[in-house]
Order: C-alpha cells, then sequence, then structure tokens
C-alpha cells in the first residue's frame, strides 16, 4: 500500500506533491470560501455578546477579538482567492487563520463565563470545521485542534460554574468529536488520493502504449492534434518518423520476445532524447514512431535523427537469455514546418505525412539513413 495508514496521505513525497498540486486549485478555492464564511459568522456572532453583556467595554473587547479573527481570516482568504498560492502557503494560510481564531475563541469564552455549555458546542463546530473544511495536512489540522480542546478544558473547569460531571462529559465529547473529525479526515484523505491514484493508472492506459510506455495514436490525434499545441521558444515544429529496419527479420531470427526487447530498447532511447511534455514520442505504428518537437528547427531535428540514427546503430541490447546480441538499425525522416509561414492549414498534419514520405525514402535509398525535408521551400536530401 502506498497510503499511510494514519494520515492517508501517500507515503511518497513526489506522489503526495504531485497529488497536492493536481488539487491546489480546487484547495485553494475551498480554503477561500470556507474562511470567508466564517469570518461572516464569527463576526455576526457579535450580537450574541451583545445580548449576553449588553452594550458596553466588555462588549467592545470581544469585538475587538472578533475584528482581529476576521482581519485574519479574512486576509488569508482574499489571500486564497486572489493569489496563486503554493502548497505551503496554503497550508500557512490555514494554520494562521486556525490558530487565531481558535486562541480568541478561548479569550472570548473566558469573558462568558455563564455560557461554556454553549461554548463547548461552538468549540465542537469550530473543531468539524477545522478537520474537515479549512484544507490543511491532517498531522497539522490535528494538533491545532487537540491543542485547543487541552486548552479548553482547564479553562471551563476554572472559570465555569460547571459540576465536575459536567466538565467531564463536556471534556468527553469533545475528545469524541476529535476522535471522529479525524476518522473523518483520515478517510476523505484517502478517498481522494485513491480517485487521484485510479485516474492517473485510466490516464496512462487511455493514452500510452502498453509496451513502450511511449504516447499512442489516441493521445496524438486528440491532444497533439486536437488542442492547439504547446509552442516551443522558436516558431518551428519538426516531426520526425523512425522505423526499425526489416523488423519482422528480427522477429523471425530471434522470437517475438526479443522483438519487444528491440522495440522497447529503440522507445527508450528516443523518450532518453526528448524532454516530455513539451516533445512527445508517439507509437505510430507496431515498431515505426513519431517524434513530435515543438520550437525545434529542421537543423537540430536533422541533428537530433542522426545522432539517434547512429546510436541506435551502436548499441547492443540485451536478449532475454541475458546475452547481449540484439542489432538493428533505422530509418529516420525529418520535416519541420515555419509555423509563422502562410499556407498551412494544419502544419502538423502537413509534417506527419511529410515525414512519413520521407522516412519511406530513407528505405527505398538502403535504410539506417536520415531525409529530411523544410515543408515550404525545396527538398533536400541527405
Ligand atoms: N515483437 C513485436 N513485433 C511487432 C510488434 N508490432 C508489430 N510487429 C512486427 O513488426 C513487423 C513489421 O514488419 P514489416 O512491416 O514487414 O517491416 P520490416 O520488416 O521492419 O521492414 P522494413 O520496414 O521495410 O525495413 C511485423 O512482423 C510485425 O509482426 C510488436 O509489438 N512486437
Amino acid at each position: 500500500m502506498d497510503i499511510h495508514p494514519l494520515t492517508g496521505e501517500f507515503l511518497r513525497a513526489s506522489k503526495e506533491t504531485s497529488f497536492l498540486e493536481h488539487k491546489q486549485e480546487q484547495t485553494r478555492a475551498l480554503l477561500g470560501f470556507t474562511l470567508t464564511f466564517c469570518t461572516v459568522f464569527y463576526l455576526g456572532f457579535f450580537a450574541t455578546d451583545v445580548a449576553a453583556l449588553g452594550w458596553g467595554p466588555a462588549a467592545l473587547s470581544l469585538l475587538g477579538a472578533r475584528v482581529l479573527v476576521a482581519l485574519t481570516a479574512g486576509t488569508c482568504a482574499w489571500l486564497a482567492w486572489r493569489r496563486p498560492l503554493s502548497v505551503r502557503a496554503t497550508r500557512l494560510v490555514a494554520t494562521i487563520a486556525e490558530s487565531v481564531a481558535l486562541g480568541c475563541f478561548m479569550f472570548i469564552t473566558v469573558q462568558r463565563p455563564a455560557e461554556f455549555h454553549w461554548h463547548a458546542m461552538s468549540l465542537a463546530i469550530m473543531l468539524v470545521v477545522v478537520y474537515l473544511y479549512i484544507p490543511n495536512r491532517l498531522s497539522y489540522a490535528s494538533a491545532i485542534a487537540m491543542l485547543a480542546t487541552a486548552g479548553f478544558v482547564p479553562l471551563a473547569a476554572q472559570h465555569s460554574a460547571m459540576s465536575f460531571a459536567d466538565t467531564l462529559t463536556m471534556g468527553m465529547l469533545l475528545v469524541l468529536v476529535n476522535t471522529f473529525g479525524f476518522l473523518a479526515a483520515r478517510r476523505y484523505n484517502r478517498v481522494a488520493r485513491e480517485e487521484f491514484r485510479s485516474h492517473a493508472v485510466l490516464k496512462y492506459a487511455a493514452e500510452r502504449d502498453h509496451l513502450t510506455g511511449c504516447f499512442n495514436r489516441r493521445y496524438l490525434h486528440y491532444q497533439l492534434m486536437g488542442e492547439p499545441g504547446q509552442e516551443g521558444a522558436k516558431p518551428w515544429l519538426t516531426i520526425i518518423l523512425c522505423d526499425i529496419d526489416r523488423f519482422k527479420q528480427i522477429n523471425d531470427t530471434h522470437g517475438h520476445g526479443d522483438g519487444d526487447i528491440v522495440l522497447r530498447g529503440f522507445a527508450h532511447m528516443l523518450q532518453a532524447a526528448t524532454r516530455e511534455p513539451l516533445e512527445s514520442v508517439v507509437r505510430y505504428g507496431g515498431e515505426e514512431f513519431l517524434l513530435v518537437l515543438p520550437g525545434t528547427d529542421l537543423g537540430d531535428g536533422v541533428r537530433l535523427a542522426e545522432r539517434l540514427r547512429q546510436t541506435f546503430a551502436a548499441t547492443e541490447l540485451v536478449a532475454s537469455d541475458g546475452v547481449p546480441r540484439l542489432r538493428a538499425t533505422a530509418s529516420f525522416g525529418v520535416a519541420s514546418v515555419h509555423l509563422a509561414q502562410a499556407g498551412f492549414t494544419d502544419p502538423m498534419r502537413d509534417a506527419i505525412a511529410a515525414a512519413d514520405d520521407l522516412m519511406y525514402q530513407a528505405k527505398r535509398n538502403g535504410r539506417d539513413r536520415v531525409e529530411y525535408l523544410q515543408l515550404g521551400a525545396l527538398a533536400q536530401a541527405s
């Protein structure tokens, strides 16, 4: 299991970080909404101060405490709404707002000692908000909630006229609220992470080829060709289409298992030479791969293809029996398009079609070659 049994968070820090970053927009919105809501209620309860203490200095001192909470929580809510806060900053904001609100709450309870029964109920509601509604790390939320509970019970014992039995009952009920708050937050953490994990598995299966880990044609059509692509630093798009030479012969000589090893080795080399997410490697057919390189001009594309060609030809892959004896070559077609140049309705489609023709040209010209062309210009050959 990759989820912590106590906190419901991912055990691996990198996975937890990508989960939190994936959720960050939602977290920020929830934090902003909850703090705004709590600020309004915290101020609204001033009416109960006036009802309990009458209009005067005592009620006004409580108003001061409430305004302090409103200013803190309001500022935190404003930050959460307006700024692209990091995960760390979101947690800091949540922790500050929770601590100030609970601190001021303690002050208010002491000024209204006759109503500790009601204060206990208010604290229980605040604890639920801390555990479940203000997004924070569970360990921080629990520490804040438990400290508040541990501070509140002695205050009640000291300042209220409650009997020992009442104080004990109240203390135990608050412990119960903490326990259920913690368990509910842990369950929520776990469910959210399991959902994230399932989503990642489905996304991977929908977008990638399971043998090589490269993107599949569905991803090419719906993501790379279907949506406005990412532009590189330069207004160029280069497509490299490459195909392993005489792959049928490799399968026939060494068997399909070793054929798969060659495919994976080739794909791994292509992936290592490109930078996701800007650049993508797509398994275009059986032993045919497509490199989509935004921001790469023809010169850089040809140099990359030539380097890949030489590296692959010089590589001896380890066969299924553990002996390094699998060798193969590949043919490459490189097509580039200048995106600012007029005349291309669908530059990527045009570049893929051209790279496909060039790759077949490389096959016809003897294989283990790179052929290239800049679209919109005169054809050149290697
Ligand atoms: N092992 C393995 N073989 C595959 C896979 N997908 C396709 N192939 C095989 O790849 C071979 C492709 O052969 P051809 O299209 O004749 O091309 P080639 O032998 O590479 O010849 P040229 O492309 O002309 O150099 C076929 O034998 C397919 O069965 C796969 O996932 N694994």
